[in-house]
C-alpha cells in the first residue's frame, strides 16, 4: 500500500484541510498521514478562528514520519506564516521527500485569510520550486504571478510564469472562471487541457485539497504526473457530483462516493 504524507491545517468540518487529505487518502485505497501546521475552528459557513503549531513540533512530526516510513508522495496544503514554511522545507529537503504536491492555500471559500501576508513571499520562493507540481486556483494563481485571469490564455500566461519559479509541474484550477471548469497543466514545453461539465451544486467545500492529494494519490501508485491530473480530476468531478449539504453553509464533496 502506498504512503502518502499530508503536511496541512485542521478543517474541525472535515470538509478541507488535513481531514479532506485523509478521506482521499483512503478513499483511493493508500494509507494516509499527517502533520498539522494550524488548527481552524471552521464549519460549512466559515472560519471563526486559527491557531498555528509552533515550529519545532512541525519539525517533529515530520521528522518522527521520515525515520521510521518510507514516504511515496507528500502534500502540501495550508502552511499559515513563514516560519512554518522554512521549516517545512528545511526538513523536507534533509529527508529527500519525493513526489511533493503544492496546493497554495490562500483564502478560504469563505473568504478567511489562511496564508498571512507576510508568508506570501517564502511561499513564492521557497515553497513552490520545490513542488513537482503545484496547483494554484485563480485566485492564487494571480496573487503569484500579479497577473489578472479572465480566460484560458490568461491561465496559461499565469501558468507559464509561476512555472518560472522552479516547480517541475503547474496546475491552474479553472474552478471559479464563470465557464467549463478547466484546469490547466504546464510542464515548461506544452499544456495539457482537463475538461469536465460544471457541477451545478453549493456543496464544494474542499475541492482544492480532495484534488491535490489525489494527484499525491496517483503520482505515489506510479502515474505520470499527466495521467496522475487526469485521474485526480476524475475522481474530483465524482467527488463533487455526489456533495451533499451539511449544516447552514457550503457542503462536502463526497470522498466515498464509490464505496456507500
Ligand atoms: N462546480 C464544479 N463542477 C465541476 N468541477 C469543479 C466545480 N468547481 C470546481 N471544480 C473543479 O474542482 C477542482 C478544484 O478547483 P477550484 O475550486 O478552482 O480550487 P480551490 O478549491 O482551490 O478554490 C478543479 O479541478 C476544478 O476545475
Ligand atoms: C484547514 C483548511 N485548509 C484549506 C482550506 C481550503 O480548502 P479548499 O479545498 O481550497 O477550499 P474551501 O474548503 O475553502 O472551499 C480550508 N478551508 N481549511
Amino acid at each position: 500500500m502506498e504512503k502518502l504524507l499530508t503536511i496541512a491545517g485542521s478543517d474541525s468540518s472535515g470538509g478541507a484541510g488535513i481531514q479532506a487529505d485523509l478521506k482521499t487518502f483512503s478513499a483511493l485505497g493508500t494509507y494516509g498521514m499527517s502533520v498539522i501546521t494550524a488548527i481552524t475552528a471552521q464549519n460549512t459557513q466559515g472560519v471563526f478562528g486559527v491557531q498555528d503549531v509552533e515550529e519545532e513540533i512541525i519539525y517533529k512530526q515530520i521528522e518522527a514520519i521520515f525515520t521510521d516510513i518510507d514516504v511515496d508522495a507528500v502534500k502540501i496544503g495550508m502552511v499559515s506564516k513563514s516560519n512554518t514554511i522554512e521549516t517545512i522545507v528545511n526538513a523536507l529537503k534533509k529527508f529527500k521527500a519525493k513526489n511533493i504536491v503544492v496546493d497554495p492555500v490562500m483564502v478560504s471559500k469563505s473568504g478567511y485569510h489562511l496564508l498571512k501576508s507576510e508568508a506570501k513571499k517564502s511561499l513564492i520562493e521557497k515553497l513552490i520550486p520545490i513542488a513537482k507540481i503545484v496547483t494554484p486556483n485563480i485566485f492564487e494563481a494571480e496573487v503569484i504571478t500579479g497577473i489578472e485571469i479572465k480566460d484560458i490564455k490568461d491561465m496559461e500566461k499565469a501558468a507559464k510564469k509561476i512555472y518560472g519559479l522552479g516547480p517541475q509541474y503547474v496546475l491552474v484550477k479553472g474552478g471559479h472562471l464563470s465557464h467549463e471548469p478547466i484546469d490547466i497543466l504546464y510542464n515548461g514545453e506544452k499544456f495539457n487541457y482537463y475538461r469536465a461539465v460544471r457541477i451545478e451544486t453549493k456543496n464544494t467545500h474542499g475541492t482544492g485539497c480532495t484534488l491535490s492529494s489525489a494527484i499525491g494519490v496517483y503520482l505515489a501508485k506510479g502515474f505520470s504526473v499527466d495521467k496522475a491530473v487526469e485521474k485526480a480530476k476524475d475522481y474530483i468531478t465524482s467527488a463533487i457530483s455526489k456533495s451533499f449539504p451539511l449544516g447552514k453553509g457550503v457542503g462536502p464533496v463526497h470522498h466515498f462516493y464509490s464505496w456507500w
